[in-house]
């Protein structure tokens, strides 16, 4: 953390008041900035780190690499002529690193749940994954998400069958359910533009709480950085 020894640095002249101040623009700059904080979690192997690259990197690794610990990537939106970014902590599903993946949970304005759509059992542990997400959290301002993977491994029947599953457990947990596969990139961008809006609206929402300004430009067009734009909000 920074700390300021002088309420107004620009009256201040001295070298290291200069650095002082210095700081205090980028510190302010970087504090006006809209960020939501996202945690992953789920069993090991479903498919979390191949979610997070599939929209950040548009990339899709075949072999499995388990995470160590946790890993983060910070993707940034243009919303409705916002800058808005979105910080995505990819945690390990191994047993003997969640202690260490457990320590990034607080904080988190979004937690998704994530379970393989090929796998059931998977689906079974999402409760307990998320109990112990909100264990570090304040349950009533998160938004939770329950992710399907690898909906392109199963049949016609099948999918309907496990969607059905998934919704009764996303209803119990109030959450968003949605199908998706990081190999063919299906629901992939639509999904995380959904947590993007969902998270900003909050973050306007917090700031006029706050009392801070919190004007925005022209119409309902969400964009990633670099990317075609998408419109509609709250698609
Ligand atoms: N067919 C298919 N395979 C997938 C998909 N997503 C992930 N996989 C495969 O599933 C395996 C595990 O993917 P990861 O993303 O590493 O799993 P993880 O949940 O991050 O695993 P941990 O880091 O151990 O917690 C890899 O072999 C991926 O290629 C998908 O949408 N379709």
């Amino acid at each position: 953390s920074f700390i300021l020894y002088t309420s107004n640095p620009s009256h201040t002249n001295s070298s290291s008041s200069q650095f002082a101040f210095k700081y205090y623009c980028l510190f302010q700059r970087w504090d006006r900035q809209k960020m939501s904080k996202v945690v992953v979690v789920g069993d090991l192997n479903v498919g979390k780190t191949c979610l997070i690259n599939r929209f950040c990197k548009d990339v899709f690794e075949r072999d499995y690499k388990a995470t160590i610990g946790v890993d983060f990537e910070i993707e940034r939106f243009e919303i409705s002529g916002v800058p808005f970014s979105l910080q995505i902590w990819d945690t390990a599903g191994q047993e003997k690193f969640k202690c260490i993946a457990s320590a990034y949970y607080r904080g988190a304005h979004v937690i998704i749940t994530v379970f393989d759509m090929a796998d059931i059992k998977s689906l079974d542990h999402t409760h307990q994954w998320l109990e112990e997400a909100l264990r570090e959290n304040d349950p009533d301002s998160c938004f939770i998400f329950l992710v399907g993977t690898k909906s392109d491994l199963l049949s016609r029947e099948e999918r309907l069958r496990t969607e059905k599953d998934a919704i009764k457990i996303a209803t119990e947990m109030k959450a968003e359910f949605w199908a998706v596969s990081s190999k063919t990139g299906e629901n992939v961008q639509e999904f995380f533009f959904r947590v993007a809006a969902l998270s900003f609206e909050k973050c306007i929402l917090r700031d006029m709480e706050n009392g801070l300004p919190a004007t925005i430009g022209q119409g309902d067009s969400i964009s990633k950085h670099k990317c075609k734009s998408l419109s509609a909000l709250g698609h």
